[in-house]
């Protein structure tokens, strides 16, 4: 089994490099299935299990998609097929994002429904109720979710019970090719939703008022290729600003948007750390002591739910009690467990933690149960006592490109290994791993 080990007690310099937004990049890549002529160019693309992941749902249904470095390139010109089988839905449940647009070049689309995770429930009736009052019909059966219409899909106005992300995606990207005008109300706010807004009128389409709470989106007759940059990765480059503040670092993040991240970096600022806006990215400086805060997740410009677990790291090293109330999600608390077998103190009331700092951290074998959750508990492994091993890499692997690597080029003491007969690494080995 391969496993992340940490030595704690290093402090992070340096600078390191944002990739491109997973979850800008998955909906773009779900979009590309909607030229009919020219083909698309992606870059700034991160080499993400997830990326993989989808690039295989288009290839599946015979799209041609190449992959050079950090670019892709989709041809989606040929006649496609319109169902995803269960094999990618289990891997990543953005694959629904392929709902809308086969569905709208092609009235009709198939995909095993996403049951729940980690994390929770997280159903799509959004989705197929945008996909509804555009006219299609849905069926629900047998593990899959099939839309279908033989009209082509018109305009309407939809209003989102609460502003998932996923649905404004995919009732926009349906809605690009629709006959007439959509209106999408208390639509996400998302910078990956403008992302996608963007690339979406690249390729032809109208679509007004991406980033506010309503999307109108005049249908067009046919998209084509195009080319586009995807924006940087907010949650990556948060992470690695808990990861300096924790370790009273200095990290230049490159490429780390201000404005992406106003709500984290006024929580942090709050806390006592500095953060420096510079001409090709953000600074941040952790502090000696770190002041205990209260948050709360929200949709976007709120405290991104991404962002929940890396952020409770940093309060298990703030003086004081600190509340972290998660409202996206109903169960994203499985990390909890984890933390508290590394020493710390926190409790789970309904939806809120309460955590009290500062905790001396502990060294123990932990799991990651998503991927943040994961990425958290590595930021963990940096200031504690001794050595962390952190398992369960395949959902890391699904949001970060070489977290360990570039803790490592910080100054982490940090290796990933693949341990097939090393049960428990000691000490020594790793020292032995460290300086190879
Ligand atoms: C690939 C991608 O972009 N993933 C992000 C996206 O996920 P995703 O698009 O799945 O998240 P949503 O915004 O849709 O979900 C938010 C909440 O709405 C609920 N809901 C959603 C759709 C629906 O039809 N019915 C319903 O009840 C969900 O269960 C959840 O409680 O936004 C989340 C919230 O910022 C992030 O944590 C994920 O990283
Ligand atoms: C929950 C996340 O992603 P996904 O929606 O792809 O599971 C995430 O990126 O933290």
């Amino acid at each position: 089994m391969e496993k992340i080990i940490i030595k704690g007690g290093n402090r992070l310099t340096g600078s390191v490099k944002v990739e491109g937004a997973k979850n800008a990049v998955l909906p773009v890549i779900a979009a590309t299935l909607m030229a009919s002529k020219g083909q698309s160019k992606v870059s700034n693309v991160p080499t993400l299990a997830d990326v993989y992941t989808m690039k295989d749902v288009l290839t599946h249904i015979n799209a041609k998609v190449k992959m050079t470095d950090n670019i892709l390139y989709v041809d989606a010109v040929n006649p496609l097929l319109t169902e995803a089988p269960l094999e990618y839905v289990t891997k990543m449940r953005a694959s629904v994002l392929v709902l809308g647009p086969l569905l709208a070049r092609y009235g009709h689309a198939k995909v095993a429904l996403p049951g729940g995770c980690a994390i929770g429930s997280r159903p799509i009736d959004l989705h197929l109720k945008g996909f509804e009052a555009m006219g299609a019909e849905v069926h629900v059966g047998n593990g899959y979710v099939e839309v279908y219409t033989d009209k082509p899909l018109k305009g309407a106005k939809v209003y989102l019970d609460m502003p998932s992300v996923g649905a404004t995606e995919n009732i926009m990207m349906a809605a690009a090719l629709a006959k007439g005008k959509t209106i999408i109300e208390n639509a996400a706010k998302e910078p990956e939703i403008v992302d996608l807004a963007n690339f979406l009128n690249k390729m032809g389409a109208k679509v007004i008022g991406a980033g506010t709470e309503n999307i109108k989106i005049i249908g067009v007759t046919e998209l084509h290729g195009t080319e586009h940059s995807i924006i940087p990765d907010r949650i990556e480059a948060g992470t690695f600003m808990v990861a300096a503040a924790l370790t009273q670092g200095n990290v230049l993040i490159e490429g780390a948007e201000f404005e992406h991240s106003r709500s984290l970096i006024s929580k942090m600022e709050e806390m006592g750390v500095t953060v420096i806006e510079e001409p090709n990215g953000l600074r941040v400086i952790g502090p000696e002591k770190l002041g205990a805060v209260d948050i709360k997740t929200l949709p976007h410009p709120g405290f991104p739910t991404d962002m929940q677990s890396q952020m409770m790291t940093l309060m298990l090293k703030s003086t004081g009690t600190s509340v972290i109330t998660e409202t996206v999600f109903e169960n994203r608390f499985m990390h909890v467990e984890e933390f508290r077998r590394m020493n710390a103190k926190m409790k789970i009331e309904g939806r809120s933690v309460i955590v009290e700092g500062p905790t001396n951290l502990q060294g123990a074998e932990v799991q990651a149960t998503d991927l943040r959750a994961g990425a958290a508990l590595v930021l963990a492994g940096l200031i504690s006592e001794g050595y962390t091993r952190v398992t369960e890499l395949k959902h890391i692997d699904r949001g970060y490109v070489n977290l360990t690597g570039k803790l490592k080029a910080l100054g982490a003491d940090i290796e990933r290994i693949e341990d097939v007969n090393i049960e428990l690494v000691s000490g020594d080995q790793f020292e032995r791993i460290s300086s190879l």
